[in-house]
C-alpha cells in the first residue's frame, strides 16, 4: 500500500517537474520575442525619424541626437542608405536622359532658348508637329544619384500641347504677370515653330475685354490671333464645339479617328491647328458653361483644338496637365509629380515677342499674296466641271488660300447681306463669273433679278454697246422695283420648272437631280441659280404679292434642294425684312451666308466677323452663320470696266450657239413690233386676239383678248392717260388686223377727242394701206356710227370691230334722243350687248369708270368681258371684278389687265410703247 502511495506521489512529482520545465522553456521564448520585437519597433521608429528628418539630415538633426552612436541607428541608416541607392542606381542617368528627350520631343522653338528663335519665322508645316513645350526647368540632388554630396543635377521640364494634351494652370497669389509669362511662352514657341498661318490662337478673359497677352496685339490683325468678349464665353465654346463637329464629320467620313490620323496618313494639313486660352479668375464657372466646356474639351484634340485653361476649377475629360504655380519663379507640374519643383523659364523680353507678333502678322499678310484679281479667280481652261453634285467655285483669297463657295446638298440656298455700297453685286459678279468659268450653260442656267434701280445685271444681256451675252443666263431682269410682279413671276416659273423636274424624277423614280441625271443622260437638267438682288421688294407692301411671294419662296427654298433648283437672295437689310419673321423657312434653308462688312443679320446672332471685316471682303459661312463657318476671303474688283465683260466675251464666243437671255427691263417701254406675240400673229388663226400690252411673266409673252363670237367679247379700256389709252387700242386694232385677209375684217374708228386725231387718223390709214376697210369718224359722227352698226349687225359677212376713242367725251351727244326713235346710247348698249355673237366687237375707251358705268346703264357689267385699267384706282373697279378686292395703285407706263374668261384676277400690264404718239 505504502508502496504504490510512493509511487504516486513520484508520478505526480515528475509531472510537475516537466510542466515546470515546459513553463520555463515557453517563459523563455516569450522573453526573447518580446526584446527581438522591442528591438524591431525601435528600428522601425528610428527609420520613421530618420525618413522624416531625411536621411542626409540625420546626423545632425536634435530629434535624433540621443541615438547617436546607438547601434540600432547605425543599423537603420545603412539600410536606408542601401535602399536609396538601389532605387537611384536606375536613375541615375535620369536626368541626361530626360535632357535627351525634351530635346527630341521639343525641337527648335519648342525647346531651345529663346535667343535662337525669337523673332524668326516658323518654318514646320510637316504632319508630325512637336510632341513637348518647354516651360523650364527642375533640379535634383546629385548625390541621391550617387554623386558627390553637395551637387545638382537638373533637366528641362515640357508639356505636351496639340493633339496630345490640354493644359491646366493654377495659380498662386499674386503670379498673374508669370503666368502670362508663362501662356506668352508656350504660344511664342507654339506660333514661332509652324509656318505663318498653321495656328490660331483664341483669348478669353472674364476679367479683361482687350488687354489679353498685349504683346500680341499686332497678331489680333490677323486670323491668328483672335481676342474674344468676355461677357460671351459661350460663344466662343459654340464655335470650338462647331469646328469640334465639322472636323469630326469629315475625318470620320474620311476612315480616321482624328485629324492628326487623317494627318499622318495623308500628309496633308487641311486644318489649322487651334489653342484656345481661357483665363478664368479661380471661381467656379457657369453650371451652363462648364458643361460646354467639358464638351468642348472631350472632343478638341481629335480636331486639333486644344485648351489652355488657367484658374478655371474643372475637371475636363481627355488628357490634361496641370501647372500649379507656387510663387512667381517656381510651379509644380504633373509632367514630373509634386515633389519636384519646376524653375520657370523668365519672361520673355516683352519688346520681343511684340516685334516678332508684328513679323509674324507681316508674313501672314503678305502670305495672303498681292491684291488677287478676278482673273484668279477663273480656272485655266473653261466648262471642265459637272454641276450632277454640286456647283463650286472659288470667290476670293484668304491668306493666300482660295475661298470656296459650295451650292449643293448642304447648302441649297444662299443669303447675301451689307450695307449700299459694301460690295454685295461686286460679290455677285465674282460668284457668278467664277462660276460661269468652271460650268457649261448646259451645267448651270442663271436667272438674274435686280430690284435696285439701276441696271446691275444689264451687261449681261446683249445690248448696244455690247452685243455679248452670258450664255449661262436666261434671264435678266433690271430696273424691276416697281414691278414686283416680275419677282413673282419668276418665282412661278421655277415653281413650274420644279414641279416639272419632280415628275421627271418620279418617272425614273429618282430623288434628286443627280440620280435624275444619271438615269436620263440625254435629259437637259442643268442646275438653276436664280439670283434675286434686293429681294426684300418683293415683300414691300402687305398686299397678295408679298403673300403670293412668301409662299413660293418658301417652297422653292424647301424643294428646290434636290432639283438643283437654288436660290441666291442678297439684301441690304436682312434685318427689316418683316415677311422672314415668324416664317423663318426661307432664312433657315438659306445655309449658305455672305455677309459683307458691317453687315447685320446675315450671320448668326452673337457672330460679329462682319463688323470687324475689312472692306472688299465678305465672310462666307457655309454653316448657317454660326461662328465656326467663317471664312474670311478677299474679294477681288470685279465689277471694274473691262473685267467681267472680257470673260464675258470668251464664254459668248465659245458657247456661240446657246440662245440670248430674255433681257426684262422695267424701265424700257416694250414696242409692239418687238413682241414675239404680235410677230407671230398671222391671218388664218381660229381665234384672233387683241393684243393689250406685255405680260409680266419670265418668258415675252403678250396679254391679248380673244375676240371670239361670244357675249361680253368686248374690250373697255378704262383711265385718262391718252398715250397709254391710245397705246393700248393701238396695239389692240393692229395686232388684231395682222390676223386677217387683207379685206377680211372691217374696222370703224371713231374718234371723240381732237387731241388724239392724228394718231387715229395715221392708225386708220394703215389699216388701209392692209387692205382692210377702215373709216374713221370724228366726235359729231359717233352717233350715227353707232347707229349704222346696230343696223348692220345681223349682215354677218364679215368681222367688224368698232373702235371708239374718247366715248365719254360725247355721252351727251349720245344720249340725244328723238321722239319715238332709240337713242345712239341705247344703240351702242345694244352693240355692246348683241354685236359680238354676230362678230361685232367694241373696243373702246373712256376716261373714267364712272362714264363707262354710265354708259351700260343699269344692265351691268357683263357685256364688258375684258378692261384695261389705267389712271384709276383698284377700289373703283369692284364693279368690274366682281367678287374680288381689287389691289392696284396707278403707276406710270403700267395698267390693269382683267379677261373675265381667261383670268382669276386682274394682272399687270404693260402697254406697249408707239413711238410716234409720245415722242410727238
Ligand atoms: N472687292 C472689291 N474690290 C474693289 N472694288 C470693289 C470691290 N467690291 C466693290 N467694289 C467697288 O465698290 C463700289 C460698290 O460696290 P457694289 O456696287 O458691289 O456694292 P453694293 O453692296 O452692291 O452696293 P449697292 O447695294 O449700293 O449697289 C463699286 O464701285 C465697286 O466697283
Amino acid at each position: 500500500m505504502r508502496r504504490k502511495v510512493l509511487e504516486e506521489r513520484t508520478r505526480v512529482t515528475n509531472a510537475l517537474e516537466t510542466l515546470r520545465h515546459q513553463l520555463g522553456l515557453a517563459l523563455g521564448a516569450a522573453r526573447n520575442a518580446h526584446s527581438e520585437a522591442e528591438a524591431e519597433l525601435t528600428k522601425l521608429r528610428l527609420e520613421q525619424l530618420v525618413l522624416s528628418v531625411g536621411l542626409d539630415h540625420a546626423e545632425d538633426d536634435p530629434r535624433l541626437a540621443e541615438y547617436r552612436g546607438d547601434p540600432a541607428m547605425n543599423a537603420v541608416r545603412s539600410e536606408l542608405e542601401d535602399v536609396r541607392s538601389r532605387f537611384y542606381s536606375g536613375w541615375a542617368d535620369g536626368p541626361d536622359q530626360l535632357r535627351a528627350l525634351v530635346a527630341s520631343a521639343a525641337p527648335g522653338p519648342a525647346g531651345r532658348p529663346p535667343g535662337e528663335w525669337l523673332g524668326k519665322l516658323g518654318t514646320f508645316d510637316g504632319t508630325r508637329p512637336p510632341e513637348l513645350w518647354r516651360i523650364g526647368e527642375a533640379t535634383v540632388d546629385a548625390s541621391n544619384v550617387g554623386r558627390e554630396h553637395g551637387t545638382t543635377l537638373s533637366f528641362d521640364v515640357a508639356v505636351p500641347l496639340l493633339d496630345e494634351s490640354h493644359l491646366s494652370i493654377t495659380s498662386a497669389p499674386k503670379t498673374r504677370p508669370t503666368v502670362d509669362a508663362l501662356v506668352e511662352g508656350l504660344l511664342m514657341r507654339v506660333l514661332s515653330t509652324f509656318a505663318p498661318g498653321a495656328v490660331k490662337v483664341h483669348l478669353w478673359d472674364v476679367g479683361q475685354l482687350t488687354a489679353v497677352l498685349p504683346n500680341f496685339y499686332a497678331l489680333s490683325r490677323t486670323s491668328a490671333v483672335t481676342v474674344h468678349d468676355p461677357t460671351r464665353l459661350v460663344d466662343l465654346l459654340d464655335e470650338l464645339a462647331g469646328h469640334i463637329r465639322r472636323i469630326h464629320a469629315y475625318t470620320l467620313q474620311a476612315g480616321y479617328p482624328s485629324l492628326r490620323a487623317m494627318r499622318e496618313a495623308t500628309g496633308k494639313r487641311v486644318e489649322p491647328w487651334r489653342i484656345a486660352v481661357l483665363y478664368g479668375n479661380g471661381e467656379e464657372l457657369a453650371t451652363e458653361h462648364l458643361r460646354a466646356l467639358k464638351r468642348v474639351a472631350s472632343g478638341a484634340l481629335a480636331a486639333g483644338i486644344s485648351l489652355v485653361l488657367v484658374d478655371v476649377p474643372t475637371v475636363l475629360g481627355g488628357s490634361v496637365e496641370t501647372i500649379s504655380l507656387l510663387d512667381d519663379r517656381r510651379a509644380v507640374t504633373s509632367m514630373t509629380g509634386p515633389n519636384v519643383e519646376v524653375r520657370l523659364d523668365p519672361a520673355l523680353p516683352s519688346g520681343q515677342v511684340a516685334n516678332a507678333a508684328s513679323r509674324l502678322a507681316e508674313a501672314i499678310v503678305t502670305k495672303q499674296g498681292g491684291p488677287r484679281s478676278f482673273a484668279d479667280l477663273l480656272p485655266t481652261e473653261f466648262g471642265r466641271e459637272s454641276s450632277a453634285r454640286e456647283l463650286r467655285a472659288p470667290v476670293g483669297f484668304h491668306e493666300g488660300e482660295p475661298v470656296e463657295v459650295v451650292i449643293g446638298d448642304a447648302t441649297p440656298h444662299a443669303l447675301i447681306g451689307g450695307p449700299s455700297g459694301s460690295g454685295k453685286t461686286n460679290f455677285l459678279y465674282a460668284l457668278l463669273g467664277s462660276l460661269a468659268a468652271r460650268y457649261s450653260p448646259d451645267e448651270l442656267a442663271l436667272y438674274l433679278l435686280d430690284f435696285k434701280e439701276g441696271v446691275s445685271f444689264a451687261g449681261l444681256a446683249p445690248g448696244k454697246k455690247d452685243e455679248s451675252w452670258l450664255p449661262h443666263a436666261r434671264l435678266v431682269g433690271v430696273n424691276v422695283n416697281t414691278d414686283r410682279e416680275f419677282g413673282l413671276a419668276l418665282l412661278r416659273f421655277l415653281s413650274d420648272e420644279l414641279r416639272r423636274r419632280s415628275a421627271a424624277a418620279k418617272e425614273f423614280e429618282v430623288t434628286n437631280i443627280a440620280e435624275l441625271r444619271e438615269q436620263d443622260p440625254d435629259g437637259h437638267w442643268p442646275r438653276i441659280v436664280a439670283v434675286i438682288d434686293e429681294f426684300q421688294y418683293l415683300f414691300a407692301e402687305r398686299d397678295s404679292v408679298t403673300g403670293m411671294a412668301t409662299a413660293l419662296l418658301e417652297d422653292l427654298a424647301r424643294r428646290g434642294r434636290s432639283q438643283g433648283i437654288h436660290l441666291i437672295l442678297a439684301s441690304q437689310d436682312i434685318a427689316g425684312i418683316e415677311a422672314f419673321w415668324g416664317k423663318p423657312a426661307v432664312f433657315e434653308q438659306c445655309t449658305l451666308r455672305i455677309a459683307m462688312p458691317k453687315a447685320r443679320r446675315v450671320l448668326a446672332e452673337g457672330n460679329q466677323a462682319a463688323v470687324s471685316a475689312p472692306r472688299w471682303h465678305a465672310v462666307v459661312n457655309h454653316e448657317s452663320g454660326v461662328a465656326h463657318g467663317n471664312q474670311l476671303a478677299h474679294i477681288p474688283d470685279a465689277s471694274s470696266k473691262d473685267t467681267f465683260p472680257v470673260l464675258q466675251r470668251q464664254l459668248w464666243q465659245r458657247y456661240a450657239t446657246h440662245a440670248r437671255p430674255r433681257l426684262f427691263d422695267g424701265a424700257v417701254a416694250p414696242r409692239l413690233e418687238d413682241s414675239p406675240a404680235f410677230v407671230a400673229c398671222e391671218p388664218g388663226v381660229e381665234r384672233p386676239r387683241a393684243l393689250v400690252g406685255q405680260a409680266i411673266e419670265v418668258t415675252d409673252n403678250a396679254h391679248g383678248v380673244e375676240m371670239a363670237s361670244a357675249p361680253g367679247r368686248n374690250l373697255a379700256v378704262m383711265g385718262s392717260n391718252t398715250a397709254e389709252a391710245l397705246a393700248v387700242l393701238d396695239a389692240a386694232t393692229r395686232s388684231l388686223a395682222r390676223q386677217y385677209e387683207a379685206g377680211a375684217v372691217e374696222f370703224a374708228l371713231g374718234c371723240a377727242l381732237d387731241s388724239c386725231l392724228a394718231e387715229v387718223r395715221a392708225l386708220a390709214d394703215d389699216l388701209a394701206s392692209c387692205g382692210h376697210k377702215a373709216d374713221m369718224v370724228t366726235a359729231d359722227g359717233i352717233p350715227s356710227l353707232v347707229a349704222e352698226h346696230v343696223d348692220r349687225m345681223s349682215e354677218q359677212d364679215k368681222p367688224r370691230f368698232l373702235v371708239l376713242y374718247g366715248v365719254d367725251a360725247v355721252l351727251p351727244a349720245l344720249e340725244r334722243k328723238e321722239p319715238g326713235r332709240p337713242s345712239a346710247l341705247e344703240h351702242l348698249r345694244t352693240l355692246l350687248k348683241q354685236g359680238p355673237v354676230q362678230e361685232l366687237h367694241v373696243l373702246g375707251w373712256w376716261r373714267g369708270v364712272a362714264r363707262l358705268k354710265d354708259t351700260l346703264g343699269f344692265g351691268g357689267t357683263d357685256e364688258i368681258g375684258a378692261w384695261v385699267a389705267l389712271d384709276v384706282q383698284g377700289s373703283e373697279l369692284a364693279a368690274f371684278c366682281p367678287g374680288q378686292v381689287v389691289h392696284w395703285s396707278p403707276r406710270p407706263g403700267r395698267a390693269l389687265f382683267f379677261d373675265r374668261s381667261t383670268h382669276a384676277s386682274p394682272e399687270v400690264t404693260i402697254p406697249f410703247h408707239r413711238p410716234e404718239v409720245t415722242d410727238a
